[in-house]
């Protein structure tokens, strides 16, 4: 079937997340627009909310920014000003949501950090006493802080929920150097980040990163230290990076374990939808103004948490 989303400024469509959409910008770059598409169980909502891609975009610059000396990153540029010359007459649709990134060789295992059980961690903790092979003590409660971070894998599974795999799943993949190397780079990025967000209020309860290789001349001109494979090819932080949507962020106030936490940004729109009791087929319902509002405004509060910074809209 002939792609149905259009060329943006004559660079093709790629593909199309919940959120993000990708484009080929020629000579290994790709171009992402982050739009303000909201999901929730598993659904695109019928809703937008204003500006939502703005802070997801500036919260993972803000990140690979913070992370620098940390991970070298697959970003080339967010200014538009120095975008392919046919890309500068979207600038008002493409302001402060869009990114021209290197195109990677993108590593085909999601590295997830838990600081804290919950969600599928906790699904399988209750199964099997552990997460991904990883045995953890008797008794803790749902959103417990674990006793140290821990490494869970998950396989990309582009159809829905992402499979929760064990650390040999991943050596099986990529080796067990990089295997190892991921491992070790995932929880120093988390114990960075998590240290930062706390600092500012909130637990990051947990995170997923993806990682891919560039080849090292493409990288500012310089080859990384750490990363690096045989081929000189150097591993990258790509995708989206500790945004409330590959994250979960809660309030440090409000923590309190033995249950599932409210959401940072989306606990207004889940309350809604269970409150209207949708049975979560589509299509999707549409928000009440007062949940978009009420969502925009958590969306900017997580930014200005992170970076001390309002959102320039
Ligand atoms: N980042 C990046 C990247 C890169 N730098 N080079 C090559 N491929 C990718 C890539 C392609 N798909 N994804 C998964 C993330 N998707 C994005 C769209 O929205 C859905 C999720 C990553």
């Amino acid at each position: 079937m002939a792609n149905e989303v259009p060329a943006l400024g004559g660079l093709p469509h790629v593909l199309s997340g919940k959120v993000r959409d990708l484009y080929d910008a020629g000579d290994d770059r790709l171009f992402f627009v982050a739009s303000d598409r909201i999901s929730a169980f598993d659904h695109v909502l019928a809703s937008t909310i204003p500006d939502k891609g703005k802070v997801l975009t500036q919260i993972s610059l803000f990140w690979f920014d913070h992370l620098r000396e940390i991970v070298p990153n697959h970003l080339i540029t967010a200014s538009i000003d120095s975008y392919p010359p046919a890309l500068r007459a979207y600038r008002d649709q493409l302001q402060g949501r869009s990114m021209l990134v290197r195109r990677a060789r993108m590593v085909p295992v999601e590295c997830v950090a838990r600081g804290y059980l919950s969600g599928s961690g906790w699904k399988d903790y209750q199964r099997d006493g552990a997460v991904c092979g990883i045995k953890l003590p008797a008794g803790l409660r749902e959103s417990d802080r674990l006793p140290e971070p821990i490494f869970t894998p998950a396989a990309k599974n582009h159809t829905g929920h992402d499979e929760n795999i064990g650390f040999d799943a991943v050596v099986a993949a990529v080796g067990a150097p990089l295997a190892e190397h991921l491992r070790e780079l995932t929880l120093r990025i988390y114990a960075k980040a998590s240290e930062h967000a706390e600092s500012k209020g909130l637990i990051l309860a947990d995170t997923k990163f993806e990682f891919g290789f560039v080849p090292g001349s493409d990288l500012h001109g310089t080859l990384a230290a750490h990363g690096q494979a045989a081929d000189g090819d150097v591993l990258v932080l790509a995708d989206e990076v500790l945004t409330p949507d590959s994250s979960r962020y809660w309030l440090a106030s409000g923590y309190a374990p033995g249950g599932a936490q409210p959401s940072f940004d989306k606990q207004f729109v889940r309350d809604y939808l269970l409150s209207i009791r949708w049975n979560q087929q589509p299509p999707a319902p549409a928000l009440p103004d007062e949940v978009v509002a009420q969502t925009r405004a958590k969306y900017l509060q997580a930014f200005e948490l992170l970076t001390g910074q309002p959102l320039k809209v």
